[in-house]
């Protein structure tokens, strides 16, 4: 095991998971939150977050006495080897990242640092930063190094022990390869670059996911108009080991706490630089096209109007398997539908409480099951893929709904099923399976 105890700073969906699966390997880690609550329940066992698998590598870490909490970024990095920032690095409002609670942080513990100590950005930060950091900190004996956390939300634990790669970038080659070496049980090739290289991985991996995403969602706006099926066409594509099979499913655009901001950060990085890269802006405006897309699929379902018509979402969390809200593409959707009038009842296995209207969600009144979000409504729109969605019962569904209409944003409906239950389907990237009379959709 490594000479030195980890510090992770930030625990949320990237620090709690980093934490808990660095102890599992066998490394001494303090994970430093801000949140007093947070750090006392989470030093109970109890796990804030929807993560399989999380609670018990919490559980067993806390129980072995490799993983422990405290308040406060310097709480944890005094006495620490190597200090893992996972830290929120939220969208400033003009697409860059803000990045104020890094310096703020940084700033504070950067004096208190044990000489040798190496400074980790875990968080998603721009190009530069960690030779900011570096500035900042100012000290000869304390290295930085930039490694990326490439995990996906609701897959966690999974993807961090067992990730396609390490990335480490330094400009003090020998901190890389010892940030690597925390890694070398989960036998993970490392990429070790310049600090600079680095930190552009992760938003160019990003960026191009999202790319990839809408690229999908455009054909598959093409294949419904032509009477082809966007399954099909991704499967075909997929099969070319270039292209490959992943992240070629259709859906109401992307979203998330990642993909979104990094987009756009990325987008202002090129633009501060003076380096044209129109295919950024193309990525994020034909992502609020397919918002659009599925906004004009469930007005011209209810008849052409949303005013006053109840319409019922199942989904509401960013994609299934997480409780994440942030920048959920269902809830981008919602607020369409909230805009023309429409009053929204959703049920979402992840959430519990009702949605109050903000600057990123409508009001949505959260049902404690499926079928009651349903009761008359005039629509059933699902807008997050979560596997219990096809195993309901649509007769039951049916028979609690004003009208007969699904829109499905995920494509997970099974047409005949829905067709025994009377409804009329309206899915994504494949001409609609009516029922009963068509209407343009
Ligand atoms: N969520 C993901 O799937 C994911 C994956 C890869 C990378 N990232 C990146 O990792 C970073 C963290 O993302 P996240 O989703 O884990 O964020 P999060 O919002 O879930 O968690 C951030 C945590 O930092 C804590 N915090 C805030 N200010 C603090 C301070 N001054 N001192 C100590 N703790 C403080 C918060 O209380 C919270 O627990 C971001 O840069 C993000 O872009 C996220
Ligand atoms: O075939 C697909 C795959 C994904 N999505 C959507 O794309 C968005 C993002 O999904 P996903 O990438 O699984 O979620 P995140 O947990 O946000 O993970 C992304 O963002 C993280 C934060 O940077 C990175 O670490 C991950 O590698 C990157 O996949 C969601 O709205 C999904 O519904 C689709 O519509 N179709």
């Amino acid at each position: 095991m490594a000479d030195g105890r980890i510090a992770v700073i930030g625990t949320g969906y990237v620090g709690l998971t980093s934490g808990a699966c660095l102890a599992s390997l066998g490394h001494q880690v303090v994970c430093g939150d801000v949140d007093a609550t947070k750090v006392a329940a989470m030093s109970r066992g109890e796990v804030p977050i929807l993560e399989p698998g999380l609670d018990e590598l919490v559980q067993e870490g806390l129980a072995s006495g490799n993983l422990t909490f405290i308040h406060g970024a310097a709480a944890a990095a005094a006495g620490a080897k190597y200090i893992f920032l996972c830290l929120p690095t939220p969208d400033g409002g003009d697409g860059r990242a803000d990045l104020r609670i890094v310096h703020d942080v940084v700033a504070e513990i950067g004096p208190i640092l044990d000489a040798g100590a190496i400074l980790v950005t875990k968080s998603t930060v721009p190009v530069g930063t960690a030779q900011d950091i570096t500035t900042t900190v100012n000290r000869p004996d304390v290295a930085v190094v930039s490694n990326p956390e490439f995990l996906q939300e609701g897959t966690a634990v999974r993807n961090f022990m067992n990730p396609d790669r390490i990335v480490v970038g330094s400009t003090d080659r020998s901190a890389a390869v010892a940030v690597a070496e925390l890694y070398a049980p989960l036998r993970a090739p490392a990429v070790v670059t310049s600090p600079e290289s680095s930190e552009l991985i992760k938003y160019a991996a990003n960026a191009f996911l999202a790319m990839k995403l809408s690229f999908i969602n455009s054909i598959g706006a093409l294949a419904e108009t032509v009477g082809a099926d966007v399954a099909e066409i991704a499967n075909g594509m997929g099969y070319d080991e270039r292209i490959g099979p992943k992240f070629l499913k259709t859906g109401p655009g992307w979203g998330g706490s990642c993909f979104p901001k990094d987009t756009r950060a990325l987008a202002t990085i090129a633009a501060d630089h003076h380096v044209s890269f129109p295919l950024l802006e193309a990525t994020y405006t034909s992502n609020d096209d397919a918002q659009d897309r599925v906004a004009d699929k469930i007005r011209a379902a209810a008849g052409g109007s949303l005013a006053g018509v109840k319409i019922a979402l199942w989904g509401l969390t960013f994609k299934a398997g997480t409780d994440d809200l942030r920048d959920s593409p269902a809830l981008a959707v919602a607020r369409r539908l909230a805009a023309e009038g429409a009053v929204l009842h959703g049920y979402d296995p992840a959430i519990t409480k009702d949605l109050v209207a903000g600057k990123d969600r409508p009001d949505v009144v959260v049902a404690p099951d499926a079928y009651t979000a349903a009761v008359d409504a005039a629509v059933l729109v699902v807008l997050t893929e979560w596997p219990i969605f096809a195993q309901l019962d649509l007769v039951k569904t049916a028979g609690v709904m004003a009208g007969r209409i699904i829109v499905d944003g995920r494509n997970v409906i099974d047409t005949a099923t829905a067709a025994v239950a009377g409804f009329s389907l309206v899915p994504l990237g494949r001409p609609a399976h009516w029922v009963g009379e068509a209407a343009t959709v």
